[in-house]
């Protein structure tokens, strides 16, 4: 079993550290925060492999032959955890859970840029199969393949993103969804709500049994391009963030931590709809395991 050190203990870290856990691996986890880091060794306490949990970095990744780095998404501070990570482990392959910064850049530091990898986990980790393995300007082959197999092994679904681009493959797919979703509300097309009914009950009930581009082909490339023709000279292009997103934000409203954003959250609604994704998720894993893969 290969020791396995997690530094950042939040949201992610703390998944990052079950699924590993679970699967065996010793893990070794790190946080600035004494009590995020408590509460994450403190929730780890019944699965398979020892979980441990320093503040010290040299401490916690003592042993490491793999570094998965979740801390806030900071350019500098990866970059510098980076750096210390790669003085304190010569051998060790160091993994970044960046959601969009460039994986070449938090490697800049390091000795080592051909052993550092993006591994981008999708929220909640100990349920999203797929798992974007991302290749830096300089990560090696044999980086990328190690990187797979391990996640495999921990029935992950590991893809292969061959050029660090910023929010690699799902991230992009997704934000470009949300900036016409914003769009639409601030055109005065519809409201929010309408926008929730239609993604929820249209594209959002087949995208788990056909992704886009078997969607394209399915009804016909011919018909696709007479769709794009019409409609993409329409579709929002900013290349900034929506106006009526920075009024919200400069606000207050920021969404369900605020009580409003584009809809109203009344108290606990976050918890429920926590669990409402989490339940829909497990349901549509178990439901779609028969799933047929992309046609290669
Ligand atoms: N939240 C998501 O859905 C999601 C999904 C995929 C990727 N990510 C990425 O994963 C990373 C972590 O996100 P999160 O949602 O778990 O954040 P989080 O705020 O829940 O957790 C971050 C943790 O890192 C700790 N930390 C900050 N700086 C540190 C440092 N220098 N050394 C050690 N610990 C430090 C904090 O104390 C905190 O406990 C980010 O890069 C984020 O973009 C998040």
């Amino acid at each position: 079993m290969l020791t396995v050190a997690v530094v950042g203990a939040g949201l992610m870290g703390r998944g990052i550290a079950e699924v590993f856990a679970g699967a065996g691996h010793p893990v070794r986890l790190h946080d600035v925060d004494a009590g995020a880091l408590r509460g994450a060794v403190g929730s780890l306490r019944d699965v398979a492999g020892a979980v441990d949990g320093s503040t010290d970095l040299a401490e916690a990744v003592t042993g490491a032959g793999l570094v998965v780095e979740a801390v806030a998404e900071s350019l500098e501070a990866k970059r510098d955890l980076f750096a210390r990570l790669d003085r304190l482990l010569p051998d060790a392959l160091l993994a970044s859970n960046t959601s969009v910064l460039p994986v070449s850049s938090i490697a800049e530091r390091t000795t080592r840029p051909e052993r550092v990898v993006g591994t981008h986990w999708w929220n909640p980790p100990g349920l999203i199969p797929v798992v974007e393995v991302v290749r830096g300007k300089h990560t090696s082959e044999e980086t990328m393949e190690r990187t797979a197999a391990l996640l495999t092994s921990l029935g992950k679904l590991p893809v292969r993103v061959e050029r660090d681009v910023p929010g690699f493959v799902g991230n992009r797919l997704q934000h470009a969804l949300w900036r016409e979703a914003i769009a639409l509300v601030a055109d005065g097309v519809c409201t929010a709500e309408t926008v929730e009914t239609v993604v929820r009950n249209t594209i959002g009930l087949r995208l788990a049994a056909m992704g886009p581009l078997e969607n394209a082909d399915y009804v016909g490339l011919d018909l696709t391009l007479a769709i794009h023709e019409a409609v993409l000279a329409d579709l929002n292009r900013s290349p900034s963030p929506s106006p009526l997103l920075r009024e919200l934000v400069a606000a207050g409203d920021l969404g369900a931590k605020s009580g409003r954003g584009f809809l109203t959250w009344p108290e606990n609604s976050r918890e429920r709809a926590s669990k409402r994704l989490a339940r829909h998720i497990a349901r549509q894993l178990a439901a779609t395991a028969d799933n047929d893969p992309p046609a290669a």
